[in-house]
């Protein structure tokens, strides 16, 4: 349905799912396998099917600042020299999974386990996750091209029989073999990692992508809601305002929202209504809706009926740096016209990977290396060896700049040459945002302050990080083929040097959680409960990223179908018996 207005008025949803998104899509699509629900999924944005470029995987970037991307602006980041930075979320059915990079990680075995141990729900635990996380994946070993993958990825760690479709396709290139050859060379700092997702992503991986054997991408539109059947309604197009209690108490499941045209409507669940928005949308609706810290929301004109501080505080995210580094390797630039022809044909060639390179690089420093040495910092990963710090992502070989989701700056002038281009990435940032309502417009884009490198050990560690990418590009495989770097200047080398440009080239990795962390029943901080029920309410459950309690040591979006496929068996169960 495209309007309020066109809502059956004779249906009563046993639940209302606001955000058709990533997590929203797969909370509906499992419930309704009971026939007798009744479910309505309520998206801001379009559909999906109406955006051809969500379909062919190297065309992604089209997708960014249009329509179907909220395209935030973060208020100007202290921790950046004062640069404020556009922050990306997708606005259409299948939210963020119809418009990401589409790299499929789980995160460590300790990642995992930490948040069970924080949130008290050994439901989060690795051993108890990952069936779920198999549970949500159907894992194909031929990419569209058919190719090789033997000894680049484990079949037997995965999941074969979900919805989601994973492959690790590739379009070989001679850096492959280079990179491939440091893993013998650099075997400490550099091992081979035959498959990232076996809860110790430590290494030299190929990557893993959530495309199919067609070479289309597999989201939570195309690879759930989309085969679920009469007993599921969408309403695109519609803004969720808030939430409603029934009666006088706190059984918030009275839904009201609009649509562009201000046609506005509500309809009550008749037994839960799933709160999907994603780390912005879901605490908006959540304060918009008389939850959240009593003193904003009087700023704000709303009226408190649930006082909680924690309600879009804790916003965290894996930070970016690019590195940029001249080279004599054959370029990965092609003709898009011919490309996306071919890709139409046959669905083969270079749009059948999102970026131009085909590995990841995930590096743990060691136990006494500078950021923790003697008085310096703990240790973000807390705890356990199983979780990298660092991660290395490329974009391309090129003379072009860098093609990236986020604000980057110009390259140097001067720099007329091929480069490699990639991105460093600090994994576990212990820096802490927020997101609030704009007071004028509370139903607008909220204000966004990421908290970026707020936090010295965070600098730190980037800053490790890239000492370790310039001792990789060191090696003998390296050394005649990439030589020293443009971004950081060859002559960026000490802690401080280091330091400034990090804070002058950094910007957030689009993998933003913990807006309405889980936390233990009872806890004195966090939004949700471990059954995701939001505390202090009725009614009422959270299932989206904005749950997690901390950053994964990967992407962002397997852990949200786990989650998500976790919280559907609860919520079943819960109504079944
Ligand atoms: C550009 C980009 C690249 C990324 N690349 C990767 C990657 O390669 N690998 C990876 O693992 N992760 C990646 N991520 C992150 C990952 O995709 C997300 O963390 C994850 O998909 C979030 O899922 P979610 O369900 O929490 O939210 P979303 O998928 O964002 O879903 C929220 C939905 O709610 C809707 N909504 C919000 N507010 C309202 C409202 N008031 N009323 C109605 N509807 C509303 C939104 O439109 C959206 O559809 C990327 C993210 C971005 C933006």
């Amino acid at each position: 349905f495209n309007s309020p207005d066109d809502l059956p008025q004779d249906v009563e949803y046993d639940f209302v799912v606001i955000g058709g998104g990533t997590a929203g899509n797969v909370v509906a699509t499992r419930l309704a396998e009971n026939p007798e629900w009744n479910i309505l999924v309520i998206e801001a944005g379009p559909s999906n099917e109406e955006i051809f470029a969500t379909r062919p995987p190297g065309i992604f970037h089209d997708l960014l600042k249009t329509r179907v991307d909220w395209n935030f602006t973060t208020v100007n980041q202290p921790g950046l020299n004062g640069r404020n930075q556009s922050y990306a979320r997708g606005k259409m059915l299948g939210g963020c999974s119809s418009h990401n990079g589409m790299v499929y990680t789980t995160g460590s075995r300790d990642d995992w386990d930490r948040w069970a141990k924080v949130t008290d729900a050994e439901e989060l635990s690795w051993d108890n996750i990952l069936p779920l996380i198999r549970r949500a994946e159907r894992f194909v070993l031929k990419d569209s091209e058919n190719q090789d993958e033997t000894g680049h990825v484990d079949p037997s760690l995965h999941g074969h029989t979900g919805n989601l479709t994973v492959t690790a396709p590739y379009v070989a290139h001679p850096f492959d073999d280079l990179l491939i050859k440091t893993t013998t060379e650099l075997t400490d700092e550099f091992p081979y990692k035959q498959d990232m997702n076996d809860g110790r992503p430590i290494g030299i991986s190929w990557n893993q992508f959530t495309i199919d054997e067609h070479a289309e991408r597999s989201t939570s539109a195309t690879a759930y809601l989309a085969r679920t059947g009469g007993n599921v309604h969408t309403l695109i197009n519609t803004f969720v305002k808030r939430v409603l209690p029934i009666g006088n108490g706190l059984d918030f499941r009275k839904v009201e929202f609009m649509d562009a045209q201000g046609s506005s409507r509500k309809v009550v669940a008749q037994k839960e209504v799933i709160l999907s928005g994603g780390i912005f949308g879901t605490p908006q609706v959540l304060l918009n809706s008389g939850i959240g810290l009593r003193e904003e929301l009087a700023t704000a004109g709303i009226k408190t009926l649930v006082n909680n501080p924690s309600v879009g505080k804790n916003f965290t995210d894996h930070v970016a740096v690019l590195v940029v580094l001249p080279t004599t390797l054959p370029d990965t630039d092609f003709d898009r016209d011919q490309a996306l022809a071919q890709w139409n044909h046959n669905r083969t060639g270079r749009l059948i990977i999102p970026n131009h390179l085909n590995n990841l690089i995930w590096v743990r420093l060691a136990d006494d290396a500078v950021p923790f040495g003697e008085g310096a910092f703990i240790d973000p990963t807390g705890g356990g060896k199983n979780s990298p710090h660092v991660e290395f992502s490329f974009s391309q070989i090129s003379i072009h700049p860098p093609k990236t989701t986020v604000d980057i700056p110009d390259l140097p002038p001067d720099s007329n040459t091929t480069t490699v281009q990639m991105t460093a990435v600090n994994l576990h940032p212990v820096s802490r945002g927020s997101m609030s309502l704009n007071s004028t417009n509370p139903f607008g884009p909220p204000l966004i302050d990421l908290g970026i490198l707020t936090e010295d050990v965070d600098v730190a560690i980037l800053r490790e990080g890239i000492r370790s990418l310039r001792r990789l590009y060191s090696s003998p495989s390296f050394r005649d083929s990439v030589s020293d770097t443009v971004l950081p200047a060859a002559n960026v080398t000490t802690d401080e040097d280091l330091d400034a440009f990090i804070r002058s080239v950094a910007s957030p990795w689009l993998h933003g959680i913990g807006t309405a962390a889980m936390s233990p029943r009872g806890a004195d901080w966090g939004v949700v409960d471990p059954n995701f029920q939001v505390k202090g309410t009725e009614g009422l459950r959270i299932v989206d990223a904005s749950i997690f309690p901390d950053l994964p040591s990967g992407h962002t979006q397997a852990p949200t179908y786990g989650i998500a496929e976790l919280a559907s068996s609860m919520i079943a169960e819960a109504w079944n018996d």
